[in-house]
């Protein structure tokens, strides 16, 4: 009865790949999913530029274009009702600002409107540059953010936050704190690259943002586990696997050809849903 073809076998052979992704997705235990501490955060960054000699915007490339994905995932154009999807992006001063561009660049590309807030930009080439993209993409740059909230849910459809990532320290200094009480208060949804500005990234803050998206990169963070907000997805699909061994990263497969995998709420996980 061995009558397969070789294109018949092949075409087999990826339906259940699929089938085995899946398998491993559903099986996979979200209780025992790994939530790294600042530090190991910092650590598998540091590594990932040295011993694996990844460049930042080789990454930074990953990191924003998974968040472009799962944002659009998550808000697809054709249900957004202001100004032909018209979308907010805050960029911050580090690394987690840079993703915010290039996921700005992308969901321009995906049909999306972009307006960017950068007020403190480092002057360095990698962001100058991603600057420059965003501004050849007619992507307007906003000289300051309204202080009225409202002034910010009447014009945008979402508001991306890409201020700090797993840097962040203390509380936040006088000229990001107002921009944070600011988007405190916005209708709109908001989907946090990495983790909520403004919250410890191990401890979380009570009374802090409260995204409606999470898409955490390489691995969620300590601060996740207090995260209530709808949707989380993980993205940055760039981890070698002996690195990921090495820190004993427990996370979901991601499906097939993917770069971001949903993950289950902490509601599901903890079984109040
Ligand atoms: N390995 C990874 O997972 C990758 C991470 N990337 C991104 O890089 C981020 C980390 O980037 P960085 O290390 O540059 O850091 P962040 O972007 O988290 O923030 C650092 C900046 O925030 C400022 N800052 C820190 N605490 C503050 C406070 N309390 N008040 C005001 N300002 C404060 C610092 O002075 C610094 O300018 C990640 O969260 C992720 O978004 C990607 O770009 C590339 C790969
Ligand atoms: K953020």
């Amino acid at each position: 009865m061995e009558r397969i073809t070789v294109n018949r076998f092949s075409f087999r052979r990826k339906g259940s790949h699929k089938k085995k992704d899946e398998a491993k997705e559903n099986a996979f235990d979200f209780s025992k999913m790994t939530h790294l501490s600042q530090e190991e955060a910092q650590q598998i960054d540091e590594e990932l530029f040295t011993e694996y000699a990844f460049s930042v915007d080789q990454l930074m490339e990953l990191a924003g274009y998974s968040c472009a994905v799962a944002i659009a995932k998550t808000f697809p154009l054709e249900k957004m009702t202001r100004d032909s999807g018209a979308i907010l992006v805050c960029c911050g001063p580090g690394n987690n600002g840079g993703d915010g561009m290039v996921a700005a660049r992308h969901l321009k590309l995906f049909g999306y409107k972009p307006s960017i807030f950068y007020p403190k930009r480092p002057n360095k080439p990698l962001f100058q540059s991603l600057v420059k993209q965003c501004e050849g993409m007619d992507m307007p740059f906003l000289s300051f953010l309204p202080s009225e909230a409202s002034l910010i849910s009447d014009s945008y459809n979402l508001v991306v936050d890409a201020l700090f990532g797993f840097s962040f320290k203390g509380p936040p200094r006088s000229d990001f704190a107002s921009v944070l009480e600011t988007l405190k208060n916005v209708e709109v949804p908001i989907a946090s690259i990495d983790v909520p500005s403004g919250w410890d990234v191990e401890k979380g803050c009570e009374d802090g943002l409260k995204p409606e998206l999470l898409i955490s990169l390489t691995a969620p963070k300590l601060c996740a586990k207090l995260f209530n907000g709808k949707t989380h997805y993980l993205g940055g699909r760039f981890i070698p696997k002996s690195l990921a061994q090495k820190y004993e990263l427990n996370l979901p497969p991601y499906p097939g050809t993917e770069c971001v995998v949903e993950l289950k709420s902490n509601a599901e996980i903890n079984g109040s849903d």
